[in-house]
């Protein structure tokens, strides 16, 4: 079974974060492991405390996965502070895995920070350059470059300019677009486009975090780069048009559809079985 590894913070309404990786890890069969940086108390409506975890533990359960488990692919998602930073880039270093997918995670969808302000220089000088691709959605790619997005042609600046700190692959996601969410992709030569359809929901919590974890998903069962992300956009679209009104703010999507349609398709053909 292949495997893959999600550094992130806790969410405690499991819509984002290290609960969305996972879910999204499984759901693609693939066997997911968890780095925790910080607990965040978190509901659809908000985050009302984040307590970090120290840089040394952060080291300690990076240490113990890689010394004991080969690791297929890694999504790296809320990192908090400088110090877990330092940590991680180093622990990355040294491991060096196959397939690192940053999710360069700044502010929640409710608007709350998740790193700190002092924490961007360090995160594009020392972890930017070991990622296979890095995925940050428009107002992140505005704080990482200064370049205000309007536009098709500004993200494709900002692609530019994200190559130019040292990025091997950016992908800068369109969900935050007033049009049909187009997620534009760089790899220093040329543009790819991946193009979706708006889906009018309130719902979309986590859906950064969703993408991600798909995409490594599909690095560690071997899909290319640009495969990989085609088959996430499916999936995440799949996850926002069925997505879950649950609590009173942005619910969380449906990490689990397909597999849910398919027990039932299974069950009314009289041919479910455990496996499903
Ligand atoms: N309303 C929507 N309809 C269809 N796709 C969406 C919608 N919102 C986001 N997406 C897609 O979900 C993925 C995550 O994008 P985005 O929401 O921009 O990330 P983030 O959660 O980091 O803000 C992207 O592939 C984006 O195109
Ligand atoms: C622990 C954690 N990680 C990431 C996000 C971003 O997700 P979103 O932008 O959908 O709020 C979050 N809210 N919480």
């Amino acid at each position: 079974m292949r495997t893959a590894l999600t550094i992130a913070g806790s969410d405690s309404c499991a819509g984002a974060g290290i609960q969305a990786d996972l879910k999204t890890f499984y759901a693609h069969g693939v066997y997911g492991m968890s780095v925790i940086t910080a607990v965040t108390a978190q509901n659809t409506k908000g985050v009302i405390g984040i307590e970090n975890i120290s840089a040394d533990m952060v080291e300690k359960q990076l240490d113990a996965i890689f010394t004991d488990i080969k690791v297929d692919a890694v999504k790296v998602g809320m990192l908090s502070n400088r110090d877990i930073i330092k940590s991680v880039s180093r622990k990355l270093k040294k491991y060096s895995p196959d397939n690192i997918v940053l999710d360069p995670v700044m502010v929640s969808k409710s608007g709350h920070t998740l790193l700190g302000p002092d924490a961007k220089d360090i995160l594009l000088k020392e972890l930017l350059p070991l990622c296979t691709i890095v995925t940050p959605n428009i107002p992140e790619a505005e704080v990482i470059t200064g370049v205000t997005i309007n536009s098709i042609n500004d993200m494709k600046k900002s692609c530019k300019v994200i190559f130019e700190m040292g990025a091997k692959m950016i992908l800068i996601k369109g969900g935050h677009l007033s049009t049909d969410p187009v997620d534009i992709l760089f790899d220093g030569k040329g543009f790819k486009y991946f193009i979706g359809k708006r889906i009018h929901t309130k719902n979309t919590h986590g859906t950064g975090c969703t993408l991600s974890s798909a995409i490594a998903s599909n690095l560690a069962k071997g899909y290319s780069v640009e495969k990989s992300i085609v088959k996430a956009k499916e999936y995440i679209t799949i996850a926002i048009q069925n997505s879950l009104s649950i609590g009173k703010g942005i619910g969380p999507t449906n990490h689990f559809y397909s597999i849910y349609k398919k027990c039932n398709m299974l069950k009314e053909i009289g041919e479910f079985k455990n496996e499903c």
